[in-house]
């Protein structure tokens, strides 16, 4: 048979899946992601119709399906028209919202900023921030970490982004910490527009903030090289000695402070919650980190192999990023079912994470899975991809693994922590997941 004749259309949305004027499902996609992805799954199958926002999206579910959108072979799918729809003015021109040859082009001089020699001095220059921030954390019930960590991840950031923002107060660092969360919470924004008073209208004015502060840095960072990255994006070439232009290196900061930020913090709150609730691995954890210095290097952060274990095991149970946004540039199908020109399609990472088809108990926390006797990931190539696939696939993966254990190995060496076993999260599903309760932990300073 050829592919012609088992192609299919679309099927169509049924009664009940329209949910409401307008919005169509952001609320049930708010109430619980998880939960409409396996809705979507069971009665749909891997492509699926979609009401969000007064169009019918595709929604691409399982690893096939994911696989087929992700490796994009026909260069049917384009990031820029279907990010830049959702939080596109804020994240404008970042690497993420480029596609073809301007993506390859830019992705390729970006590259020299996440070199592992300049990995491995980023690591050297975040100890200090990652001391001083955590060594902080007061004992006692009920500490709200969320909030603690993205204060942590912020202040990281100040450092290895921008060299020490020198001039700036605690009040001026608060108001950009504030106009990344803003831009952030525009994804779910229902007016798209700068109106007073919405997501949207928010997020333009924290773009303006955001701008306005980096562009005062960058006289300072074009006239000397330092290590940090704001002036390697400033001084960086590509092997034709293509270099970013001034609008380049802002747009490119903007977006990587805002990829770097929330994805990090999240993924260190999941995993001081299982840590919390599970203190063998805990103590796993504690026993290795003891075994290393208080300011581990990058090769010696990759000796950490039980949080290594523990953080892609947080990674599968919560994705920072559960969906990512693609538009069909061309007619192109994807299972066999035709996705016209113009389609906006939504991948669901998250999904294939939890399939009883590629996961043992997708649902328990058990990070041996991903062990070399067991391997679970390797059940498909995208089985577990938190971090993407493809030319789009995160440039900062290991940056983020780096970061994350980091702070995670000051916080075994100087507290012990705790969580109610039967702790959920209550999360807020709007833009990427967060704990809406700060997700309290019980610390002990040993
Ligand atoms: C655990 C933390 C992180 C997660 C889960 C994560 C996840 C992702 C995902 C899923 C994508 C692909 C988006 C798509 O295909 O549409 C992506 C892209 C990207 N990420 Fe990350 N990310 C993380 C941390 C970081 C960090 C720390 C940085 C920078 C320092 C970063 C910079 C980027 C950039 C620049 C892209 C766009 C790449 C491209 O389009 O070529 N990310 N990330």
């Amino acid at each position: 048979m050829t592919t012609e004749q088992v192609t299919r259309d679309l099927p169509a949305v049924r009664r009940g899946d329209h949910g409401l004027p307008l919005l169509g499902r952001v609320t049930a996609y708010a109430k619980d992601p998880v939960a409409l992805m396996r809705h979507q799954w069971e009665t749909y199958g891997p492509v699926s119709p979609f009401p969000f926002l007064g169009q019918t999206f595709v929604m691409l579910l399982g690893p096939d399906a994911c696989e087929e959108a992700l490796r994009n072979g026909d260069k049917a799918f384009a990031n820029g028209p279907a990010w830049g729809r959702l939080v596109g003015p804020f994240f404008h021109r970042g690497l993420m919202l480029l596609d073809g040859e301007e993506h390859h082009l830019h992705r390729r001089i970006m590259q020299e900023a996440f070199t592992r020699d300049r990995l491995a001095s980023y690591v050297e220059a975040m100890h200090p921030a990652i001391a001083r921030g955590v060594d902080t954390w007061p004992a006692g019930d009920g500490f709200r970490c969320y909030p603690a960590l993205k204060q942590l991840t912020l202040d990281i950031a100040a450092d290895i982004f921008m060299g020490g923002a020198v001039d700036t107060s605690p009040e001026e660092m608060q108001r950009v910490n504030e106009a990344f969360i803003a831009c952030v919470q525009a994804a779910s924004g229902v007016v798209r527009a700068d109106v007073p008073f919405t997501r949207w209208g928010r997020a333009h004015r924290g773009r303006r903030v955001l701008e306005e502060f980096l562009r005062h840095y960058l006289p300072a960072k074009r006239a000397e090289r330092t290590d940090d990255l704001f002036s390697v994006l400033c001084h960086i070439e590509g092997e034709g000695g293509e270099r970013f232009s001034d609008d380049d290196v802002v747009n490119h900061m903007i977006f990587l402070m805002m990829a770097a930020h929330d994805t990090s913090t999240i993924t260190t709150s999941t995993m001081l919650q299982h840590l919390g609730q599970h203190p063998e691995w805990q103590e796993r954890c504690r026993a290795e980190s003891l075994a290393l210095g208080e300011a581990p290097s990058l090769a010696e952060l990759e000796q950490l192999t039980s949080l290594d274990l523990v953080m892609k095991e947080s990674l599968r149970l919560r994705a920072p990023v559960p969906m990512l946004a693609r538009r069909a540039v061309k007619d192109t199908v994807v299972q066999g079912v035709r996705v016209p020109a113009g389609s906006h399609v939504a991948v669901g990472v998250q999904f294939s994470h939890l399939m009883d088809d590629l996961w043992t108990e997708p649902d328990r926390f058990d990070p041996d899975r991903f062990g070399p006797e067991r391997r679970e990931d390797k059940s498909h190539r995208y089985a577990w991809s938190p971090f993407g696939g493809g030319v789009h696939k995160c440039i900062g993966l290991h940056f983020a693994g780096a970061e994350v254990k980091a702070i995670l190995h000051r916080l075994l060496r100087t507290h012990r922590w705790s969580v109610d076993p039967s702790y959920v999260a209550p999360l807020d599903n709007h833009s990427l997941p967060f704990p809406k309760d700060g997700q309290p932990i019980d610390l002990v300073r040993p």
